[in-house]
Parts: structure tokens; C-alpha cells; sequence
């Protein structure tokens, strides 16, 4: 797909470049369910005759003990766990892609570069002039030594250390993977946080804007959790959330959270919505084990707060056209929760049509933040600042990412 982004380098490009790479971007996000690792093929060296196609998608479920070490770690880390979980996540990001290169039938040897976005800990956007902080797991040294493939990660930190919020990362490559001529277009994101991307026609004025909105399956996830006594990680297909009514005055209390008013740029984390909150919720309204129907009363009201906060946030911060809506993430996969996200844009007075699926995107929905670090790899290579301090704060452009080469004798384990 030809794409033309509309904004050349800022920084001289560095020299001829190679022409056809093939690019890994791996991300474990903020639901914790896995690593998801897209294969990418790009050709061309400049940002203006890229052109890119998707090779290969895996998504790798973490096995029940890993994904408990992970949200444990998360939770309570001590240095030690922390340390270690760095460690092994390095090693299951190079399963991960080895995994994926095998499936597609493509030696490590030909492929560039990986790009790892790791699994954030904690992530403290810049609040009241204080700086932000951010921090990601999963040793790149570990990953290029299993792999014999070089290694960019660490992405978010030099857009903090210029003051931005390290996130949304995403903006850049959906300018490139998602904008066209005809209309302006939301991207949304429903992961374990949710965030969007409104992007103005492709060649026109304007400026892109991006913001996380707020929570995205964090929330129902755990709900489903405790429903389910731990058998269930998450509320599939919303049935629980169909068969429940929502509580409106839980609703209320949800939606004045101080996160709601606070104008992009604007980024938030499992710290700010995480599982403590549903717990205080299930006890507020004394929800025992059995109490089927309770439960199902919460995810919806769950479900409807995630839909609402986000249609707020569409019509509250974008500043033209919204030709479409597309949906990526996993909640992309849940059709109550894009049922009620249509219904709550609607009353909002947008009526653009919400699409899902990858007719829709181009490409798998759930590979897209995957692509997505393979396309901010590649920018790394090609020294182009790839954040957008327009969606970030950050100070200006940046770079991103931190280079670890792979060793030049191989060292597989
Ligand atoms: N069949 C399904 N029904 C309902 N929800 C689903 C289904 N499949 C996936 N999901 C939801 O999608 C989530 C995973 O989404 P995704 O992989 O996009 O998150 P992530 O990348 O970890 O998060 P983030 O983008 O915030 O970093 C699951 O935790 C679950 O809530
Ligand atoms: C700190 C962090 O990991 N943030 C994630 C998270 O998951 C969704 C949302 O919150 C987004 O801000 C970000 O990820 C995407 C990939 C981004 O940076 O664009």
C-alpha cells in the first residue's frame, strides 16, 4: 500500500538506506493476555515512497502461570521479581519470534530488526510540572542474543525525558497505515486502556490528535475474573454484560473521575484504572460468589462506562470530521460493548459509521499496535523522530527507541 504521509523528516536522512526490509514488532499490552508479533515487510527507504505489507501475525497467549507472574509483578513487584520477570520476558519475546519466523517460513537472518515494546510496570504521565516516568520489561539483550536479530525497544522514554507523556505511540504509524484523502477517520483502540487517533483527510490541514480515553477491557476483564472465581479471563462476547442492567448511579460515579475532564494530551494505566477499582465496586455492592446475576449487573455497567467514556471523548476533543470510526484491540471482539459504543456516539451526535474487522482496517484489527512497532523500528533505523508532540507534549520530535545489536556470533541458548 502506497502511502504518503505528508510531513518529510525534520532530521537529514542518514544515508542510502536498504531498500525491501523485513521488520518483527512485538507488544504485550496492558491486558497482560499475550505477546502479539506481526511480521512486516516494508520497501523503500524515505518516509514518502513507503510502501508495507503484513506478512505474518501470532498472537501468543501467556500460559495461566506466566500471566499470574506478570499481573503479580505489576501489583507488587519487589526488585527481585521485577529483576527476573525482565529476564524471562526477554526470553518468551524471543519464543515469540522465533515462533512467528518459523510459522512464515522467513530466517531470522532476513529480517532487520525487531521492534519490542515490552510490558509496562508503571507509567506516570507529567502531571503539574513534574516529569513523567515510564518503564517497560523485557531484556533486549536476551532478545537479540536468542534471535541473532537486532533490537529496538524502550520507545516511550525519550519522548518523556522531553517532557511528553510516552503515549499514545501509535498516532505516527496510523498516520501511515490508516488515513485517506476522502474524510477524517477515529482509530480506536480497545485494549486493556483504550486510546484513539483522529486523523484529518490524508494531503489536507490539520493535525493529528490522539489521547488515551480512559480504561478499555481493564476493568470488565477483572469483573469477569471475580465472576468466574478465575476461570475466565475476560467477558467473551459480553455475554455477561448482555444478560445484566447497569447500575446508573455506579455509572455516574465512574464517569466523574477528574481523568474525564482533563483535555489530550493525556495518557493513564492499570495505576489510575486497574483491578483495585473493581473490587471496591464488587464490595460497594456486596457481590458474593454466587451472586450470578450481580455480577452480570456489574459487567454491564462496566461495559456501558468503558462505551460512554469513550464516545465522550469524541465528541469533546476532536476537532473536525469523523468520516468513520475504526476498531482495533481485542474489544473490537466484544459486539455489546461496540453495540453500546455506536448507541453512546450516536446520542453524542455522531453518526459515523463504527467498523471493525479487517476489511475495514486493512490489515488483522489485532495486530495493529504490533505493526505498529515494527513501523517505529523501522523509523529508529532510518533516524525519523516518530513521536508526535502534537498527541505526546513532548517538547518536539523525537526519535525513539534504544538500539541493542544482536551478538555477531550468534548465541543461542
Ligand atoms: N471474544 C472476546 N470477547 C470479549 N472480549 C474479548 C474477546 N477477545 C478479546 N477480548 C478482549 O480483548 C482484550 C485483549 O485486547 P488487546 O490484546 O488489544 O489488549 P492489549 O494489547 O493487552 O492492551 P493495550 O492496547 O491497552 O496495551 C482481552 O483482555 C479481552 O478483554
Ligand atoms: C504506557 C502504556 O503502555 N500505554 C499503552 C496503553 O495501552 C493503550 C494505551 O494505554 C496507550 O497509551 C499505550 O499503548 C499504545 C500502543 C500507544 O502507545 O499508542
Amino acid at each position: 500500500m502506497p502511502v504518503d504521509v505528508g510531513a518529510a523528516s525534520p532530521l537529514p536522512y542518514p544515508g542510502p538506506g536498504v531498500a525491501v526490509r523485513r521488520v518483527v514488532g512485538l507488544m504485550s499490552g496492558t491486558s497482560v493476555d499475550g505477546i502479539d508479533a506481526a511480521l512486516l515487510r516494508i520497501d523503500g527507504a524515505g518516509v514518502r515512497d513507503l510502501r508495507w505489507s503484513l506478512e505474518a501475525f501470532e498472537s501468543v497467549p501467556y500460559a495461566p502461570e506466566r500471566r499470574a507472574r506478570i499481573l503479580a509483578a505489576l501489583s507488587s513487584g519487589t526488585p527481585e521479581t521485577l529483576t527476573r520477570l525482565h529476564a524471562d520476558l526477554g526470553e518468551w519475546f524471543a519464543e515469540a519470534t522465533l515462533h512467528l519466523l518459523g510459522s512464515a517460513g522467513v530466517e531470522p537472518g532476513a529480517v532487520s530488526v525487531v521492534g519490542s515494546h515490552g510490558q509496562t510496570v508503571w507509567h506516570r504521565p507529567p502531571v503539574d510540572g513534574r516529569r513523567g516516568a515510564t518503564l517497560q520489561l523485557g531484556d533486549p539483550a536476551t532478545l537479540a542474543a536468542r534471535t541473532g536479530i537486532d533490537v529496538v525497544s524502550d520507545f516511550r522514554s525519550a519522548d518523556v525525558a522531553a517532557g511528553g507523556q510516552g503515549a499514545p505511540l501509535v498516532p505516527w504509524p496510523d498516520r501511515m497505515l490508516f488515513s485517506v484523502p476522502e474524510h477524517g477517520r477515529v482509530v480506536l483502540n480497545v485494549g486493556g486502556m483504550a486510546n484513539l487517533t483522529w486523523l484529518p483527510p490524508r494531503g489536507g490541514e490539520g493535525r493529528v490528535v490522539a489521547f488515551d480515553t480512559g480504561p478499555g477491557n481493564v476493568l470488565i476483564d477483572h469483573a469477569a475474573a471475580l465472576a468466574s472465581g478465575g476461570t475466565a479471563t475476560f467477558d467473551d462476547r459480553g455475554h455477561g454484560a448482555a444478560a445484566g442492567r447497569v447500575h446508573p448511579e455506579v455509572l455516574d460515579d465512574l464517569l466523574r473521575d477528574p481523568f474525564f475532564d482533563r483535555p489530550p494530551p493525556r495518557s493513564t494505566g492499570r495505576e489510575h484504572f486497574g483491578p483495585e477499582r473493581v473490587e471496591r465496586l464488587a464490595e460497594r455492592l456486596g457481590l458474593g460468589a454466587d451472586d450470578g446475576s450481580g455480577w452480570n449487573d456489574l459487567l454491564a455497567t462496566l461495559t456501558e462506562f468503558t462505551a460512554v467514556s469513550i464516545a465522550d471523548a469524541v465528541a469533546r476533543w476532536l476537532p473536525g470530521d469523523v468520516g468513520d470510526v475504526l476498531v482495533a484491540g481485542g474489544g473490537a471482539h466484544n459486539p455489546v460493548l461496540v453495540a453500546r459504543l455506536t448507541a453512546a456516539l450516536a446520542e453524542r451526535g455522531v453518526g459515523a459509521p463504527v467498523r471493525t474487522g479487517s476489511d475495514a482496517l486493512g490489515l488483522d484489527p489485532d495486530a495493529r499496535e504490533a505493526a505498529a512497532f515494527a513501523l517505529l523500528a523501522w523509523a529508529h533505523l532510518e533516524r525519523l523522530p516518530a513521536n508526535l508532540p502534537e498527541a505526546t507534549g513532548a517538547r518536539g520530535p523525537r526519535v525513539l527507541g534504544s538500539f541493542t545489536p544482536a551478538p555477531v556470533d550468534g548465541d543461542a541458548p
